[in-house]
């Protein structure tokens, strides 16, 4: 059994009288790609933010490699190793894919022409190199989606957090999105992804926790927790489980 890369145990967090995340432990072994699913306002995004370290729990643990790290700033979790993607893709619009990309490079190198090479690579892996020239601006949703995978594996990150990174692309961009990021795990990216396009999840995820109002409900394969009652439940509704068996 590999060791954690990242290790959350007992984390919580809430806002005013609104518990986001109550209480939830899972650990991610290296080298594996895991999903975080759940309905809307689960607590997803919230459990990402502390683990990068933009929010710091109300009470728990959080370790990444073994030291502890909650409530550690992102950009020092940028530099051990761990970057996370956001939902809504901001890049600077007027600079090109290539210049956006060396943003991340530049976490490691502080050459400029460096960073711009290592953008290229990054570009290929993702899809990216014919558009390298062309302003950030001018990228179709998709494009927009790779430019901030790009980012943030320019910053050569082992734990990359990808916050539905398929959100917004029809069936067949997300039919070519799913070789990129099982390529970006077989190069050995440990990967923890939030994400609702359930059959990315199913074709990716070696592993999946499933959170509903702050709570950890189920994990394991794909296959398991896609007929867990109590994940049927928390999608579709009480009794849904009980309906769809008779
Ligand atoms: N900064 C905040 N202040 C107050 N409430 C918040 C804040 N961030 C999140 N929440 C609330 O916490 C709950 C969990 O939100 P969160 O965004 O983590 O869910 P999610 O599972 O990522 O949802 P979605 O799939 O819709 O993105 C929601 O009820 C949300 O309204």
């Amino acid at each position: 059994m590999a060791s954690a890369l990242l290790s959350v145990r007992g984390v919580s967090k809430s806002f005013g009288g609104l518990a986001a995340v109550r209480d939830v432990s899972f650990e991610l072994p290296a080298g594996t790609l895991g999903a975080l699913i759940g309905p809307n306002g689960a607590g997803k995004t919230t459990l990402f933010a502390l683990v990068s370290g933009f929010l710091r729990p109300d009470a728990g643990a959080i370790a990444f490699d073994g030291a502890d790290i909650a409530g550690v700033p992102p950009h020092l979790n940028a530099r051990r190793g761990m970057t996370r993607t956001f939902q809504i893709v901001q890049p600077f619009a007027a600079q090109t894919v290539r210049e956006n990309i060396a943003v991340g490079a530049h976490l490691h190198c502080a050459a400029r022409r460096e960073a711009l090479a290592q953008a290229d690579a990054v570009a290929r892996r993702v899809g990216l190199a014919p558009q390298l020239d062309q302003p950030a601006g001018e990228l179709t949703v998709a494009g927009r989606k790779r430019l901030e995978l790009a980012r943030a594996l320019a910053t050569r990150p082992r734990l990359l957090l990808l916050d539905e990174v398929l959100a917004g692309l029809n069936p067949q961009e997300v039919g070519e999105m799913v070789p990129v990021l099982r390529d970006i795990a077989a190069g050995g990216v440990t990967v923890l992804m939030i994400e609702h396009v359930m059959q990315a999840v199913m074709h990716l995820a070696q592993h999946v926790w499933v959170l509903a109002q702050g709570r950890l409900i189920a994990s394991g394969t794909p296959g398991e927790v896609t007929r867990d009652p109590q994940v049927i439940e928390a999608y579709l509704g009480h009794g849904t489980a009980r309906r769809l068996a008779a």
